[in-house]
């Protein structure tokens, strides 16, 4: 044989070797069906979500499932529950939705009830599940609880994907920030610059006819019996209407543009109260109703079609302050619940039982102090400079231990978001990354800017009750001679 055709003939061994192990791996291929359970946790939405389109587009049959932990509505060490009320009923409602869109198009969301990786571990085992698909988040706790089902069912597949954040980790691997203030973060992130990559919408990927099967369950109670546990008698603050869910929240972004108020944001934005004066997107961006790109380009889209200005950028500002949080409560992993935080030393204080009542219940001698408790109390909201004045007070005027005021408003907050939530108080407390060192809000000043007429004080009856923060100072112990 002549070299040419000798090399003609590798050449179709090897292209018939190529077809007969292609062939042999799509039989594989059908042989192994792709059961996956998709599990939900806090993307609660149908659009912008790649974990969910991979695990459409990759699945033979699927499930989808959400867990009702109870034991997050137990007392912690710092008396607070996980998943307080307000947050509990905005995420039932959001559960809701979502349901009845699964069942539109011939699936079943399966709220499970108990403890979480139990659950998912036990659903796994009895569906013969071979794919977990689930949103990579930045909690340690629940990064834990993933490892820990990888761990358990080494044969399953595990798939994560990252979609909390504006940028992707491949982005912010090539930022070289390994951890500064929120200042070094932002000049990096707008001297690159980082572009946020386009949102996508399930319905332009998947139509509904090329959706996998679907596994389905009978006995599919819990979402019901946490409604009737936890839903009750509670009817919304009209001037806070949170309405939970995809739509509602995608209303709520399109309803709060169309409103004018992004033009004037960066003036109104640190008022205590009215509901244009912030975005108020932060509930929907806790449970993931909205995904952090969706609004980012409806703000680039606003700012083409009625203009840009200081506002409509800091609004952008404002994002990358969550950003920066996202990503640093990754870096920092169970150091962000430490009571040292980052730093060596540890703040001073000391635990008064009755100023901690006094300021969850809003009866300090702070009046505005009081009233934006009693806000919080109410509504599951609180503004941003709200938050900062009462989590002050509670570090410098009522000398707590800022981990038990983060485990409360943890528990109080609509939008609760871990990040956020202990990544702000770490900052207040001072033991955070900020060169700075801690806040402190003077409560007179602050009074005087933002509710010199006294308003939101008598809106929420912030008048202080008496104007001792201790019933019993240390004259009222008695003196050792006495005891004895
Ligand atoms: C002590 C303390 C605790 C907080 N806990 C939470 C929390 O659990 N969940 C939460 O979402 N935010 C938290 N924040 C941040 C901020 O107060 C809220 O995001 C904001 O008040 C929500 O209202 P909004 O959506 O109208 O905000 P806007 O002023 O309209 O801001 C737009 C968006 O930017 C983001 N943002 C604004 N300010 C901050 C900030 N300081 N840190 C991080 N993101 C910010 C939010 O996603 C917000 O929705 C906390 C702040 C403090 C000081």
């Amino acid at each position: 044989m002549g070299r040419f055709k000798k090399a003609l003939y590798c050449v179709e061994l090897f292209n018939l070797e190529l077809r007969t192990y292609c062939y042999s791996l799509q039989s594989v291929r059908f042989e192994i069906v792709l059961n996956t359970l998709y599990w939900f946790t806090h993307d609660l939405r149908l659009s912008d979500n790649a974990a969910l389109e991979y695990a459409l587009k990759n699945s033979e049959q699927i499930a989808f499932v959400y867990v009702l932990d109870p034991s997050t509505k137990i007392a912690n060490n710092y008396h607070s529950q996980l998943l307080g009320d307000h947050q509990t009923r905005f995420i039932l409602n959001a559960l809701q939705e979502l349901a009845d869109e699964l069942q539109a198009l011939g699936h079943q969301l399966i709220v499970l009830e108990g403890e979480t990786q139990g659950e998912v571990g036990e659903f796994i085992r009895e569906h013969d599940i071979n794919q977990l698909v689930v949103a990579e988040q930045v909690g340690e706790y629940e990064r834990r609880q993933v490892l820990h089902l990888k761990n358990t069912f080494p044969e399953v597949n595990v798939v994560q994907f990252w979609q909390h954040t504006l940028f992707t980790q491949h982005q912010i691997a090539e930022l070289d920030w390994m951890s500064g203030s929120f200042s070094k973060f932002r000049n990096k992130v707008e001297k690159m610059p980082l572009t946020v990559s386009t949102p996508t919408s399930l319905e332009n990927t998947l139509t509904p006819e090329h959706w996998p099967k679907a596994i389905k369950v009978d006995n599919n109670c819990a979402l019901l019996a946490w409604f009737e546990r936890y839903d009750g008698t509670y009817s919304m603050p009209n001037d806070m209407p949170f309405f939970a869910g995809e739509h509602a929240g995608k209303y709520h972004l399109v309803s709060y543009l169309n409103s004018g108020a992004a033009k004037t944001y960066k003036d109104t934005r640190n008022e205590l109260d009215g509901w244009h004066n912030s975005t108020k997107f932060s509930p929907y961006l806790a449970i993931g109703n909205l995904s952090p790109r969706q609004i980012w380009h409806a703000v680039l889209q606003y700012e083409r079609s009625d203009g840009a200005n200081e506002s409509t950028y800091w609004i952008k500002f404002e994002l990358l302050w969550r950003e920066y949080f996202q990503w640093l409560s990754l870096k920092l992993g169970k150091r962000l619940y430490a009571f040292s935080g980052l730093r060596e030393i540890k703040p001073l204080t000391s635990f008064f039982a009755e100023r901690y009542q006094k300021w969850c219940s809003g009866n300090t001698p702070y009046p505005l102090v009081n009233a934006l408790m009693k806000q919080l109390n109410t509504t599951g909201y609180m503004s941003n400079r709200g938050r900062q004045i009462a989590a002050s007070c509670f570090i410098n005027e009522l000398q707590l231990d800022w981990r038990y005021g983060a485990a409360y408003f943890q528990q109080q907050l609509i939008d609760f978001d871990v990040a956020s939530n202990w990544g702000n108080w770490q900052y207040i407390a001072g033991v955070g990354v900020d060169p700075r060192g801690g806040r402190h809000f003077n409560i007179e000043k602050q009074t005087e800017l933002f509710d010199a007429k006294g308003v939101f004080i008598r809106k929420w009856q912030g008048s202080a009750v008496g104007s001792q923060l201790d019933a019993n100072d240390a004259a009222d112990w008695p003196i050792l001679s006495d005891v004895t």
